[in-house]
Parts: structure tokens; C-alpha cells; sequence
């Protein structure tokens, strides 16, 4: 059974003072789904996130989110979409609580629901003693964690991470990634996430390998492998991303 993707861009195209970053890239997210977008450096990840964000423009294509064109209707697109990126988007002199209640403020979510929100959500990351530390006094990590709260506070359909794990000890970087796996199984959250760390993306329905402004594969793990030349699965992926290393 085919179902209407949440999240649709189609043959996106960005160049950046003439040199080409992405090359004609589709995506399709599905409800439920969490895709794993794998590249080197440079390969073009945070360009395609930047321009699903509605950060910038694509040269050509177009993006859909829940059926609204993020060029002609941007804030209607933009209120599905939780956003993790590289860069914090806290302020750093605020408290946790106040930056929290400023992105449900932004969503013109009410108080109540929002500070109940705010409670389940920091619970559900054990971060429950902190909302009322200041985000500069907190570790890098539970600063991450603080992101990933803030991401879901209005319960987007799509959420977009951009090497979300950064900065975590291994045992943070899985209880994140199992806190946003179990929430597209209860919610039917998709999930498209960045990253450059083979191994992380084992726990994703689809691996989407991005080169050079180009999608070199896109599908399940399960089919990359049969596909592959009987490597192991970093093996593989360095194969077909042309690397030694990511
Ligand atoms: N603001 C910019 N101005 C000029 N060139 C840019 C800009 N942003 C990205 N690029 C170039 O576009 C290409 C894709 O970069 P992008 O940051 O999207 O890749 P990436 O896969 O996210 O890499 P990384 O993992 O290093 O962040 C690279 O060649 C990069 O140098």
C-alpha cells in the first residue's frame, strides 16, 4: 500500500557561487520512517537540510511538508517540522524553562499544554531536575538533549536532525536515538537524520547514501547489502561513497 509522504522534495538543486551542491536529490519520507542520511564532508547533507528547513531557497525543485509548498506557504510547512541542527539553536543566558516556553510561545501553544509538554518531555530525557538551569551551565550533551525536548514540543509530523549525536557519550547518543525511534512508533513521527557515523545508522529503516550533491543509494539496509559486493557493512559504505574513511 503507497501512502502520501509527509515530506516530499523533488529534484532540488543548489549551487553556491556557481559550484554545485546538490545535484537533483528526491526525498520521500513516509510516516513511521526513520531515514538515515549518510555522507562524507561536503557531500551536501547540511545544504539538503538547510533548504527542507526553509532556511534557503533550491535553485530549481520543490519541497512539500503535509501538503504545503515550503516556497508559496513557508510557516504552514515550517509548523510540522522539529529541527535539531549542528549549531545550538538555545540561548545560552536563558534557562531551560524559558527557552522551552519560548519556542511553545512561537507555536502558539497554550501554557498549560505547554508546560505539561515541557514536564513529560524533559522527564522522557531525565533531564526532569533541570528546567530551571541555565543552558550555558549545562553540559554539552544534555544541552543536545535540551534541543531534541524543544524539537518535539509541538509535535511536528517530520522531525530533521542534523548530526544530532554529536557531543554525546555513547550512552546518551542511544537513549536519544531510542527516544526518537520509539516516537515514530507510537506517533508516526518520520525522521530524516544526518550523520556521518556508519555504525549509528543500523537502527534506521533506510539508509539514503549522499555523494557529492548526488543520492548514491536509497533504500533499506537489507536491500544495500544484497546489493553490495559481500563486504562488511562499513565496507560497503565506504565502497560506494568512494572513502577510506567518513
Ligand atoms: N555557505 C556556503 N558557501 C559556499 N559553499 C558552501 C556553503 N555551504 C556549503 N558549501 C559547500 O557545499 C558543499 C556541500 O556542503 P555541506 O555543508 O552541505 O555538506 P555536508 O555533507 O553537510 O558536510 P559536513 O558534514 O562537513 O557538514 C561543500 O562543497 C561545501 O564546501
Amino acid at each position: 500500500m503507497t501512502t502520501t509522504p509527509l515530506l516530499t522534495a523533488q529534484n532540488l538543486h543548489k549551487a553556491y557561487n556557481g559550484k554545485p551542491a546538490l545535484k537533483g536529490v528526491n526525498v520521500a519520507l513516509q510516516a513511521g520512517e526513520m531515514l538515515a542520511l549518510l555522507g562524507p564532508n561536503g557531500a551536501g547533507k547540511s545544504t539538503l537540510l538547510q533548504l527542507l528547513t526553509g532556511l534557503f531557497s533550491p535553485d530549481q525543485g520543490t519541497i512539500v511538508v503535509m501538503g504545503h509548498d515550503m516556497q508559496r506557504h513557508p510557516s504552514r510547512a515550517l509548523a510540522s517540522l522539529g529541527v535539531v541542527f549542528q549549531q545550538s539553536a538555545l540561548d545560552m543566558d536563558l534557562s531551560v524553562m524559558a527557552n522551552l516556553l519560548f519556542h511553545t510561545d512561537l507555536h502558539g501553544l497554550p501554557r498549560a499544554v505547554a508546560k505539561q509538554r515541557i514536564a513529560d518531555g524533559l522527564a522522557a530525557m531525565g533531564l526532569g531536575d533541570q528546567a530551571k538551569a541555565v543552558v550555558r551551565s549545562l553540559s554539552g550533551g544534555t544541552r543536545r538533549k535540551v534541543e531534541l525536548v524543544r524539537a518535539l514540543l509541538h509535535e511536528p509530523a517530520v522531525l530533521l536532525m542534523d548530526e544530532a549525536t554529536v557531543g554525546l557519550d555513547p550512552a546518551s547518543r542511544q537513549h536519544l536515538l531510542d527516544t526518537v525511534r520509539s516516537l515514530c512508533h507510537t506517533r508516526g513521527m518520520a525522521v530524516l537524520w544526518a550523520t556521518h557515523l556508519i555504525e549509528e545508522v543500523k537502527v534506521a529503516d533506510r539508509l539514503m547514501l549522499l555523494h557529492q550533491g548526488t543520492v548514491r543509494f536509497d533504500g533499506s539496509i537489507d536491500a544495500f547489502m544484497q546489493a553490495s559486493q559481500g563486504g562488511d557493512f562499513q565496507t560497503e559504505v565506504l565502497r560506494a561513497l568512494e572513502k577510506p574513511s567518513l
